[in-house]
């Protein structure tokens, strides 16, 4: 699947919540500054992925949209109000343990206004685009980031063991566009 056109990524999110199993849907939001090519992470202080560089983000409420649930997430994790946002990437991850996938969505924000604050879930910090501290993040991360960092969109899938750090199989395809029409809830 190369250059795929949104009907054929509609389709790709469908495929996998039909014949694999249930979703839920996550936000997955970097802050970035250009041309300074820098790109803000945050240290997860507790939950799932604590001890782990990543974008903001989290479950998307059922009153929001994704978009809106991003943009909520990053300012109640680093003090940014997102103003103009782009969704680059979708990912899906799943666990050997855990019988629901997460489905992210993942977004750039190229402007934002606020603060950057450290917050009871996040320490932010700015990195540089073209050196990012892989071995602080999700194993996933570098091998998307290098099409997000090119502006390029990508669908992809990633199968983790239960140690969170081994994957066992995956897929990541580049596409035109992420523009498709989804009704899928979360599924809790
Ligand atoms: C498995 O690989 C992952 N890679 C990356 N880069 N990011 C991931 C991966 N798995 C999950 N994530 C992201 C998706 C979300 O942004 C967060 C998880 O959200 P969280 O559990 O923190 O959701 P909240 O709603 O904030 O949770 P609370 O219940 O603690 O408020 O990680």
């Amino acid at each position: 699947m190369n250059n795929v056109d949104a009907r054929s990524v509609a389709r790709f999110v469908e495929d996998a919540a039909h014949a694999a199993m249930p979703h839920r849907l996550y936000t997955l939001i970097f802050p970035m500054v250009w041309p300074k090519g820098q790109v803000l992470l945050g240290m997860k202080k507790r939950g799932f992925g604590q001890g782990k560089l990543n974008g903001f983000g989290g479950k998307v409420e059922p009153s929001e949209s994704i978009e809106q649930g991003a943009i909520r997430e990053l300012e109640e994790e680093s003090g940014l109000h997102a103003t103009k946002v782009n969704k680059c990437g979708l990912l899906l991850f799943y666990f050997e343990d855990n019988p629901v996938a997460m489905e992210v969505h993942v977004f750039m924000a190229h402007e934002y206004s606020g603060e950057v604050t450290e917050t009871e879930e996040m320490r932010p910090e700015w990195f540089d685009i073209d050196n990012m501290p892989f071995s602080q993040m999700w194993a996933d991360d570098k091998c998307w980031w290098p099409l997000a960092r090119h502006g390029r969109s990508f669908v992809g899938r990633f199968w983790f063991k239960s140690d969170q750090v081994t994957i066992t199989r995956q897929t990541l395809t580049p596409v035109d566009s992420l523009e498709f029409s989804r009704n899928a809830r979360n599924t809790s």
